[in-house]
């Protein structure tokens, strides 16, 4: 951190009581009079305000509570905010030269509460939004309606309330099922036109609507292969058909969670009532990345009715599996079709269309011909869209792709796609296509400056396993998902939250030997032998930790996280780990989920009670579909979102969409890690925790370098924000050495890919600098724009940073 070695603070708390610095660069002078200068100036800046300097311990803070005598103690806190390696407890002494860095820097531990910027506005008056109606908006229905009442089967409804305790519909199910049951509809009603018309479906996030694009196909089919004697209709029961219905989905964990509800839906027993007899010929199946194709061109040959699919694997098949049928393809469902109309399946999707057009325009087989021609089968494909955030976007499909579309949404009214583009109908449809969460979801946001991100995150999550009534520490069980912007910030956190605190049971036992020295020391023996890179697919290993790596399957429990059982989950991981942490994070009673945006949309994973944003959405869309992983079908929830001070203004920009955060101060975030009673110093263990989790990260090359390629990745997914949040949150806002703290580094790391002739390194500085840096950056942009979830996974292609502050300024 060499700023903050130099960098003096004046001034207490303001008169509207924000935190206000004012800072003063001291120069010249011998270091031992600016070291005191800058002392000075801390004592002041501590008597006057929390959050700037750490306190020196009451008598019943955490550590003298531990038994550290008082003076000890200090000599700590004062050496936390110093110049480790350069200068020791005795100022009289010239500074020992400490290790050293590849780079060559002395390494600096500076306090968490120095130097943090001030929140300029000042948020404590502005009013807390409270919902007027904390009725849940996407529970099932309690009136009248049953799922008989709007017509589908019998047998089919005592299955679904059998296997899935399933008996209500929900808001959306009532006003969509009954539109797409069409002309095979049981139930009369003079408003709803018996014909077949496509339809853009929007509700909110765990509101159902799987089972409200599922439900009307499988019960058409149903009905189609039941004969009761009576009808003169013959019942249909031939596999071969192949393919009638499509569903795609934008991640093989939806594909595969879709390809559940549908096995449960269509594993009906034979009907109880006489003469009702059925061929049991659906066979669903699903085609996703990831798999062998060569087995799934096999069961394709064979016949798969109902397919549950990725864009790009079905692509593929439909191009190069000959024996793959969809020329009777009767219903296209695109769900999260807004992310399927994406940049990056755009392209994908039009293909795809473009096939399936062609092949259903040959007619029905010949073979098929007159056999489903019948009510129960649409006349032409009926196409699906399906998503929390539906807005103009589907709209430019719905002219390509849709005919006459209805547009039905959860809150609002069903209407025509024409209509609402006509005069006067737009502004209502704007107001209807806000994006909504559920009623009952509690949304806050923790301002927190950039040093404190890492340890407000472990209190938060700590809070949520644990809660101190006295000295009495209760244990809960609790399921919490963190989203991050990249992979590999999510494998830096994972490898770091298990591991931290294991070096320091290791070294407490032995001499007095400072342990920072023997930590670094331990660093630069590791950087000989521990020249092999670090692969995803298993947890790190460094050989700094003697004790045996406690990770097990896909989860590893960690100390810092009161050995709750964590998972992660990206798009870099190899797929049988990401199909094996989704069942497993679903099933178990209580983890933590670090994943990226791959987890955002759709994903069912039952009694999430807490979201946390660590890295702000790059979209607002995705905003509403991460908070949407809790608070589902009625069930209470609360998502938080982590913001830094200069970002305080995307508050602004989610308010224009009736998203209401209210605002947690950091403080008290923090003060989850006080675990002594009656004490109100949250600074001490803030600042042990850090200690911590730097000194783990010191402790093995490995994982210093994943923390440095975690660190340049979110910088660099930092800069894929739209152009419209640019102004909230722009790169050159971030002040990378206080940024480079949240990964546990005390300082901004360099270029990893250091290497070559001077001038090579020189030039390849000047072409990768940040975004915003130089004339140069436009191309560089480029390829931040294009970087979807998937492209910033990796960190293979790297920026260099500055790294000293005058290149930095
Ligand atoms: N009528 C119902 N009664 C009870 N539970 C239901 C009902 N309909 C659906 N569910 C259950 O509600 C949960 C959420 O449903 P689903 O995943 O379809 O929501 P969604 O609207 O698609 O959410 P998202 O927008 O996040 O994808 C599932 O576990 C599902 O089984």
């Amino acid at each position: 951190m060499d700023d903050d070695g130099l960098m003096l603070n004046f001034g207490g708390p303001s008169d509207s009581g924000s935190v206000q610095e004012r800072r003063t660069v001291a120069k010249g002078g011998k270091w031992r009079d600016r070291l005191k200068a800058k002392k000075a100036a801390n004592t002041f800046n501590r008597n006057n305000n929390p959050l700037l300097a750490p306190r020196i311990p009451s008598t019943n803070s955490s550590a003298m509570n531990k038994g550290v005598p008082k003076q000890r103690n200090e000599k700590m806190i004062q050496k936390n905010s110093e110049v480790v390696a350069g200068a020791g407890d005795d100022a009289s002494k010239p500074a020992p030269t400490g290790p050293k860095l590849k780079h060559g820097k002395a390494q600096v531990m500076s306090s968490l509460f120095t130097s943090n910027p001030t929140i300029e506005r000042n948020y404590k008056q502005e009013k807390t939004h409270v919902p007027e109606n904390i009725i849940p908006s996407n529970a099932p229905v309690a009136d009248t309606t049953s799922f008989i009442g709007i017509g589908l089967d019998s047998d089919l409804v005592d299955h679904m309330k059998t296997k899935l305790s399933i008996a209500i519909p929900t808001n959306i199910q009532k006003k969509a099922l009954p539109i797409l049951l069409g002309p095979s509809r049981t139930v009369l009603d003079a408003e709803i036109p018996k014909k077949d018309v496509d339809v853009v479906v929007q509700a909110e996030t765990g509101s159902g609507k799987t089972l409200t694009y599922l439900l009307p196909v499988v019960n058409r089919l149903i009905a189609a292969s039941t004969s009761d004697g009576s009808s003169k209709i013959p019942a249909f029961g031939d596999r071969a058909i192949g393919t009638v219905a499509i569903i795609l989905t934008p991640t093989r964990e939806l594909a595969q969670q879709v390809l559940t509800v549908l096995t449960t839906i269509l594993s009906i027993p034979p009907s109880k009532t006489p003469g009702k007899k059925r061929s049991h010929w659906i066979v669903p199946g699903i085609v996703i990345g990831g798999d062998k194709k060569s087995s799934e061109k096999a069961r394709l040959r064979k016949g798969v009715n109902i397919l549950v699919s990725t864009p790009g694997r079905l692509l593929d098949h439909l191009q190069n599996t000959k024996s793959f049928n969809v020329q009777n393809l009767k219903w296209l469902v695109l769900d999260e079709a807004d992310r399927l109309l994406d940049l990056g399946f755009e392209e994908t999707l039009k293909s795809i269309m473009k096939i399936v057009d062609e092949r259903t325009g040959l007619g029905v087989a010949e073979k098929f011909k007159g056999r489903v021609s019948n009510k129960y089968w649409p006349k032409r494909r009926q196409t699906v869209l399906c998503s929390a955030t539906l807005r103009d976007d589907v709209q430019k499909l719905a002219g390509q792709s849709l005919i006459d579309p209805m547009f039905i949404s959860g809150h609002g009214q069903v209407s025509t796609m024409a209509t609402a583009t006509e005069d006067g109908a737009l502004a209502a449809r704007e107001e209807e296509t806000k994006f909504s969460t559920p009623n009952q979801l509690k949304q806050t946001c923790v301002l927190t400056p950039a040093k404190l991100r890492l340890v407000t995150l472990l209190a938060m999550l700590k809070s949520c396993y644990t809660v101190h009534k006295g000295s009495r520490v209760i244990k809960q069980k609790n399921k919490v998902i963190v989203f991050f912007s990249c992979c590999d910030s999510v494998d830096f956190h994972y490898d770091l939250f298990i591991h931290a605190g294991k070096q320091k049971e290791q070294h407490e036992n032995e001499d007095d030997e400072d342990l920072t020295q023997k930590v670094l020391r331990q660093v630069l023996s590791n950087e000989q032998h521990h020249k092999k890179n670090f692969k995803r697919d298993t947890p790190p290993k460094p050989a700094a930790e003697s004790q045996k790596d406690e990770t097990v399957g896909v989860s590893g429990i960690g100390k810092v996280l009161e050995n709750v059982p964590i998972f992660r989950l990206h798009g870099d991981l190899a797929q049988s780990v990401r199909t094996q942490t989704y069942h497993e994070f679903g099933q178990a009673e209580s983890g933590i989920l670090l994943c990226t945006d791959v987890a955002a949309r759709g994903l069912d994973l039952p009694d999430v009670n807490r979201i946390i944003q660590y890295d702000a959405p790059s979209d607002l869309k995705d905003y509403v579909h991460r908070v949407g992983r809790t608070a589902r079908l009625g069930k209470a929830g609360e998502a938080s979102l982590f913001l830094l001070p200069s970002e305080m203004d995307y508050l602004d920009i989610l308010k224009a969409q009736d998203l209401h955060a209210s605002i947690i101060p950091v403080e008290n975030v923090l003060s989850n890690l006080i675990t002594y009673a009656n004490s109100q110093d949250f600074q001490t263990p803030a600042q042990e925790l850090q200690n911590l989790l730097e000194q783990c990260v010191l402790a093995s090359s490995e994982r210093m370098n994943l923390a440095r390629k975690s660190y340049w990745s979110s910088v660099r997914a930092y800069a894929t924000h739209s152009a419209a949040e640019k102004h909230i949150f722009h790169i050159k806002k971030l002040h990378l050495g206080h940024y480079a703290k949240s990964f546990a580094m005390r300082e901004a790391p360099s270029d990893m890919n250091e290497g070559g002739s001077k001038t090579q390194k020189k030039r390849k500085q000047k072409n990768d600098r940040l975004p915003g840096m130089n004339k140069k950056s436009n191309r560089t942009r480029n390829k931040y724009d294009q970087a979807d979830e998937f492209a910033i996974a990796s960190s293979g292609y790297q920026l260099a940073g500055p790294r000293t502050k005058r290149k930095k300024n």
